[in-house]
Order: C-alpha cells, then structure tokens, then sequence
C-alpha cells in the first residue's frame, strides 16, 4: 500500500544514526532486486503497451518520495488533475493505479470485476504468525471463500433484516438523543456506542446495554488492534523475514501488537457468536445477520462446520468494517453544522414542518416513516458522504491478471484505488465541490441534480455491503439529533467564536477521522427537552 510505504519511508528518515543506515541499504537493496525482476526482465521483451501516465519515478525507490504520509487522498486528487483520470504511480517495485473518475472506477472495477476484485496480502495482517486476519471478508482475496462470504452477507443483510433493522435503529438513536441530553460533552462517545450497538444488534440480535456494553467494548478493543496493525507503518511488511523474530527481542513491537490483535479477534468471534446461538436455543425470536444465516445449518455436524465457520467470521467482520467508515462522516456532519449555521436552520426549519416545530406542544421525534417527506436531510446526508467519503483513497483492489485499459497496462499485481475524495470532488461532475451545498442533490428549476455520491461506497465486486445499513444509521441519528438539539461554536477567551474549519483538513489514517472537536451542545427548546428526557428506550 502506498501509505505503508510511504510511512516506512517517513520512519527510516526519522531514524538517526547507524540502524537507519542499515535500514536503508536494506530497502534498497531489496528495492534493485524487485525492481530489476519486474522491470529488468520487462524491459528484455518485445515493447508492450505503456502504463498510464503519472510522476516521474525515481530509479528504485520509485514514487515513495511524492507520496506524503497526510492527507495521500488528496495528493492522488491534485495528480489527478495533472495526469488525468488513470495514474500509475509506483513504490517498491509495485505498480500503483490511481483512478479519479467514475467512468475509469466503473470501467475497470465494475466491468472488468473479475481481474481488478482481490485484495494485496501483507504479512502483519495476513500471516499466521501476525495478525492472522485471513478470516476476515474485507482483507479476503479474491476466490471461493470470499464468494461465500459475500454470498451469506447479501442473503442475510438485506432485504430480510429490513423490518428489524428499522426498530434497531430508531431505538439507538433515542438513546443516542438521551444520552447527549446528560452527557452533551461525550457526545463522540455517545455517537460511536450508538453506530456501534446498530452493528453489533443487527449481526447477532443480542441484547445490548444501552451503554458501556461488554460486548460493544471487545468489538472496540478489536477494531482499535486491528486498526493499529493495518496501519501500514511495519517494516516487516517489507522484509516478512521479521515474522520470525521472537516477541520478547527489542524492536519486536510489532509481534506483541499482533498477538494481542489475535487474543482479542478470537473473543470477538467466539463470545458473541456463542451467547447468540444461546439464545436461540432458550427460544429468542430476534432476527439478525447470525440467527438468519444459521437457519441455512441443519445442525453442528461436519459438513455444516465451515459454514458456521464462514457466518461466524462475516458477523465478525461487520464491526470492524461498519463503525469507523460510519463515524467518519457523521461527527464531521456536526462540525459542518457549526460552521455553516444556514444548513443547520434549513434542515430544522423542514423537520419542524413534518414532526411539529420544536417549540410546538405536539412535537415529536422523527422516524423511519418521515424519511420520504425530509428531502434536505436526506440531500444533507448524501452531500456529508461526498465531502467525508469515510476511506478517503478507497479500499485498495489487487488485479490478478494483466489487462489494456484505453491502451495503457494494467499489469498483473497492481494495486488500485478508486480514489472516492478525488471522485467526489470532481468540478466536472460536482460544481464548486468545496462548497457544502445539499442543493446540489435537490430538483432545481436551474440545475440537474447532480450524481449520488456512491464512490463513498467503492466500486464493483468489492463495493460495500453496508450501504443501506449505513444509510439508514446516517439517516435516523443525523434527523433525531436536529431535532433535539441546536449546534453552536464555543467561544474563545475574548468571546469570539472558535473555528472549527480545521476540522475539515484530511488527516493521516486510512479513514477520514476527523479530530476531536468541541462544540455547544443544547436543546433547541424546554420542549424538545421534555420530550427526550422522557423517552422510554428498551435495551437491545
Ligand atoms: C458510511 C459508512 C460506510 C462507508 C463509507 C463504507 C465504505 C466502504 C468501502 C469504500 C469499501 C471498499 C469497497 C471496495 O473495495 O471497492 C467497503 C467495504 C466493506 N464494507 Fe463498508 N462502508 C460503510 C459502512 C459499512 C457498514 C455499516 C458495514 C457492515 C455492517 C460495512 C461492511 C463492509 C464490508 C464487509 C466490506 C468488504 C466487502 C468486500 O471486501 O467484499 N460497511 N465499505
């Protein structure tokens, strides 16, 4: 991935004195090996296709000097401006195809699904002696065991679980709506345990706490090492003869983060999964992800066992895959909200017509039946995906096959990112894109509505299964809390508002995160208040 290289690159310049040294010679020699049996022997054939247009490469190190360590989505977006829509980069002997349009994110991904749908394999995540996440259906390459992965997911995920998703949701977000009414300060705790019990609900049908759940915290505990360990910074990722060094030697942070991401998967995938079948067993009608696909198994026989294997992984993929991606956009909606205050008023000013103004006796809090006639929050929704697509640079695919694109190669082994922030920002497709205007996915006499943001999403075979689940999470959290409460600046020390347009800048992860931001939180009225403090909200 570039970014792991990229950040192996920042950590050897970092380095000081003779192991820096060492390091680099290693790098580069490993670097004229790769280099020389990819391009070497390339360049002893008859000519081929050229790859698509991109930076200078320097000799060996490639493009591992032009890639910065933040904010690498945006980067991608400026090359693409300069190079066009399809750009090769590359970095430590791989090649790297950077999309920025929907019509190449299509073309390659969608059309071609069958070359451009595996994942790259690196050994943190993916050797037993580190990470271990074979099991998981997002790092999975492409082949029969993620087909049936992908298979249990739209079969049980979607249409089936819509009913109970809904009462699901609602009943997070009224917590959610209660908890910011006595803790307004945790509001990004309150936010992350609400997406989280959605998730977690609607995989297993547990009963969950309404907060500091065990269950939500092990799925924290999980994400959280997974996370760490996905973060491409590990230089065992580049010389994968560093599984073998034990975990007590010095330097060997990087085995001791593994094994705790182990430990902390397989109570992640064994402790929910079990209590679910439990439950089952004692009667529970609940519906969820787990319960429906286990209806597929007879019983726990042999032949049965690796499809209670596969259910058992996917359930436990879903956390990881569904919290931070849905956080992302979210609490960054809130900071927008501050700093634009006219969008805060217009989506209030709609909700009041249909759910009774927030001073008016027969106010209530929306719900899933009010969504068709709140055109601006669902137009509010689609502009945060396209201004915070959760994975700025997308989910990396591998082509497993070589291919010609618009006469350019695609070589076997490329990486590929359908870059959803340069997509999304497209003028072309999205005029102004540094504006936060829900507008522009509204009919207007004067303009074409423009594209739904999608590309948040990915693309093709790979293209998130969560969508609707995600949406709908979005939808009900961002209208119940506009309901509620008014979002305002704080101010500073000299009573001027603080800004918080910082918060806007892309960051260094993997997923746009926003940082920690405060704002005032209140109720928007002594009625609005009345209401939410007295909501009964069920556990579950
Ligand atoms: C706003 C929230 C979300 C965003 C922006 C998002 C975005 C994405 C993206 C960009 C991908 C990679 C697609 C590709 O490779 O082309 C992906 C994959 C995935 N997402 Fe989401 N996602 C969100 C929420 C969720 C939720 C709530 C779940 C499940 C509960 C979920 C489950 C998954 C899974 C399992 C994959 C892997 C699919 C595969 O590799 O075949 N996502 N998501």
């Amino acid at each position: 991935m570039p970014n792991a290289i990229a950040e192996v690159w920042t950590i050897l310049r970092e380095m000081n004195g003779a192991s820096s040294v060492i390091y680099a010679c290693l790098v580069s020699f490993s670097c004229g090996i790769v280099v020389y049996l990819i391009y070497g022997r390339e360049s002893a054939k008859a000519p081929r296709p050229p790859l698509p247009p991109g930076p200078k490469p320097l000799p060996l190190l490639g493009n591992l000097l032009d890639m910065p360590v933040v904010a690498l989505c945006v980067k991608y977006a400026e090359w693409g401006e300069k190079y066009g829509d399809v750009v090769h980069v590359r970095a430590l002997g791989k090649h790297i195809i950077i999309l920025n349009s929907y019509k190449a994110a299509t073309e390659l991904l969608h059309q071609r699904g069958s070359i451009h749908s595996s994942r790259p394999q690196t050994p943190m995540v993916h050797d037993p002696r580190l990470m271990d996440m074979d099991w998981s259906f997002v790092m999975k390459p492409y082949g029969s065991s993620w087909k049936q992965h992908r298979r249990l997911v739209v079969q049980h995920l979607g249409p089936a679980l819509a009913g109970s998703l809904y009462t699901v949701q609602t009943e997070s977000a009224y917590q959610l709506v209660k908890s910011v009414l006595d803790e307004p300060d945790s509001f990004e705790a309150h936010l992350r345990h609400a997406i989280g019990r959605v998730i977690l609900g609607v995989s297993y049908g547990l009963k969950l706490q309404l907060s500091n759940d065990p269950h939500v915290a092990m799925a924290e505990k999980m994400t959280r090492l997974a996370g760490e360990g996905l973060e491409p910074k590990f230089l065992v990722n580049v010389f994968p003869f560093m599984k073998y060094i034990p975990e007590w030697m010095p330097g060997a942070g990087f085995r001791r983060l593994a094994a705790a991401a182990r430990r902390a998967t397989q109570e992640l995938l064994d402790a929910p999964f079990e209590a679910t079948k439990k439950e089952i067993a004692a009667g529970s009608t609940t519906q969820s992800f787990v319960r429906n696909a286990l209806t597929e198994t007879m019983d726990d026989s042999d032949a049965n066992a690796q499809l209670l294997e596969d259910i058992k992984h996917v359930a436990g993929s879903m956390y990881a895959a569904g919290t931070d991606t849905t956080m992302a956009p979210i609490h960054q909606l809130f900071a927008v909200l501050v700093v634009f205050p006219n969008v805060q008023h217009r989506a209030q000013e709609e909700l009041d017509h249909i759910i009774g103004g927030a001073d008016s006796p027969s106010f209530r809090l929306p719900t899933f039946d009010d969504r068709p006639n709140l055109p601006y929050i669902e137009a509010l929704l689609k502009e945060v995906l396209r201004w915070t697509p959760g994975i700025g640079s997308g989910m990396p695919h591998l082509s497993i096959k070589e291919d010609i694109y618009r006469g350019w190669r695609i070589p076997k082994g490329s990486i590929i990112f359908a870059n959803s922030w340069g997509i999304l920002k497209d003028e072309n497709v999205y005029p102004d894109p540094y504006v936060f205007r829900p507008e522009r996915f509204l009919p207007n006499e004067n303009n074409t509505v423009q594209p739904d943001p999608t590309a948040a999403f990915g693309f093709g075979r790979r293209a998130c299964p969560g969508k609707h689940l995600a949406e709908s999470s979005l939808f009900i959290d961002i209208a119940c809390l506009l309901a509620a409460f008014e979002f305002l600046p704080l101010k500073d020390k000299d009573g001027k508002d603080i800004d918080l347009k910082y918060v806007f800048e892309p960051g260094s992860g993997f997923i746009l995160r926003p940082p920690a931001f405060s704002c005032t939180i209140r109720p928007r009225s002594n009625i609005t208040e009345r209401v939410v403090r007295d909501l009964e909200v069920m556990n579950g």
